[in-house]
């Protein structure tokens, strides 16, 4: 039998929180009663409507050795980013007697570990819990570094807590089973860590950008891998933003303003491909990046079949919702943008004449 590969990347502890491993690879599950911890006696496996069997295979695994384990059925994407489920699952905690060594296993792509993990930080003001990322986007960049949180009507994550899981479970099987519109989103997330820290990643994806497309590219594993290193990297170093890590969320600005404004019908991954375009025309015309450089990114985020546009009647209301982003301090907006390849900044208080230049390149 071959041995499978396994690789360990260890998030460090950083402002008083214990480190923990990110793991990829395949059949992974065994290590989970290792980081449930030895005091768990009641476990809650959280996954999305799409996830029922697995989810509902976790919780018969879990209950085989001993547990008291129940699942909690959350709605797909978005939807469960709300304070209403929150509030449904901690009702299930409640009436299954969780303590605080109690544990929580969220499984799903990243608005199901999210919640979970939103969730774990405010029960008993806060639990163990364990992310088990079953999308790109949640492998790479979701599940990893301990921001959870829920949206309300006013925004996108505008309600939530910086709670490091125990472990990261990357199954890369869990991955054929999603929709090419779900795994190509989270490529927007690795083309993010390849602009902001790895450029080798843009180099993998420009050699085929078909193969990129779909788990069975010659290149999955990597890729997966090189963005969870520079996530990994970024929150070992800054957990709560207090500085570097404000460079995750290169295009996002734009991105979340443009989810709200879908109302969470477009995904995350195709806004952050949008918000991407948009922060680097934004600094290109700030004069700090240069044209090959922005230019990258529309060739780059088209290739593999993100949007590079957005419909250009909006700005009043995406600038309004821009105000509210967690990078604003009072009413200064604050962008980040690129001076070069792997050369993130911040672009403080942008002319609203440069901003709506930067929009007209995006607007459809
Ligand atoms: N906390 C963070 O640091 C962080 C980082 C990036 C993104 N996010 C958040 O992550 C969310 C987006 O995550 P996403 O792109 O994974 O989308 P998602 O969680 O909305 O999942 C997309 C869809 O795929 C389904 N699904 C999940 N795994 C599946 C599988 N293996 N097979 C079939 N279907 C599956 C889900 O149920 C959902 O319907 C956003 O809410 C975003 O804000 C958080
Ligand atoms: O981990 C971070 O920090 C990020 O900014 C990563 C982003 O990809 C992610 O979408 C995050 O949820 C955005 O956070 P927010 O603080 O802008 O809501
Ligand atoms: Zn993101």
């Amino acid at each position: 039998m071959t041995e499978q590969a396994l690789t360990r990347i260890t998030v460090a502890g950083s402002a008083g929180t214990e480190p923990y491993d990110v793991l990829v690879g395949r059949q992974l599950l065994g290590e989970l009663p290792f980081l449930l911890g030895d005091r768990a006696q009641r476990v809650a496996v959280l996954h999305p409507e799409a996830l029922a069997e697995t989810g509902e295979a976790l919780r018969a695994d879990l209950a085989e050795q001993g547990y008291e384990a129940i699942a909690v059925q959350v709605p797909n994407a978005e939807e469960a980013k709300t304070a209403e489920v929150a509030a449904y699952c901690w009702k299930a905690l409640g009436q299954t007697g969780f303590t605080r060594t109690d544990a929580i296993v969220g499984v799903g792509g990243g608005a199901t570990t999210d919640l979970a993990g939103f969730v774990a930080a405010s029960w008993l003001r806060g639990v163990r819990w364990v992310a088990v990322p079953t999308t790109v986007l949640g492998m790479v960049d979701a599940a990893v570094g301990g921001k959870t949180g829920i949206n309300t009507a006013e925004g996108k994550n505008l309600v939530g807590a910086f709670h490091p899981p125990a472990g990261v479970l990357c199954d890369l099987a869990a991955l054929e089973s999603l929709g090419t519109h779900d795994y190509v989103g989270g490529l927007a997330e690795v083309i993010k860590a390849g602009f902001i820290a790895d450029p080798a990643i843009l180099e993998l994806i420009e050699k085929d950008p078909a193969a990129a497309r779909t788990p069975a590219g010659p290149h999955t594993a990597e890729l997966i891998e090189r963005a969870i290193r520079v996530k990994a990297d970024v929150v070992s170093e800054d957990l709560r933003e207090s500085g570097r890590r404000e460079i995750l969320n290169y295009g996002h600005t734009l991105a979340h303003a443009i989810e709200k404004n879908e109302r969470y019908t477009w995904r995350h991954g195709a806004a952050v491909a949008v918000g991407m375009v948009f922060a680097a025309e934004l600094g290109r015309i700030a004069g700090r990046l240069d044209d090959a450089t922005a230019d990258r990114h529309r060739a780059l985020l088209r290739s593999v079949g993100l949007p590079v546009s957005y419909r250009g009647d909006q700005w009043p209301k995406l600038l309004d919702t821009m105000k509210v982003d967690k990078k604003s301090r009072g009413d200064r907006l604050r962008f980040i943008v690129l001076e070069g390849l792997a050369r993130p900044a911040v672009l403080e208080s942008p002319d609203p004449a440069m901003l709506l230049a930067a929009h007209a390149e995006i607007a459809a």
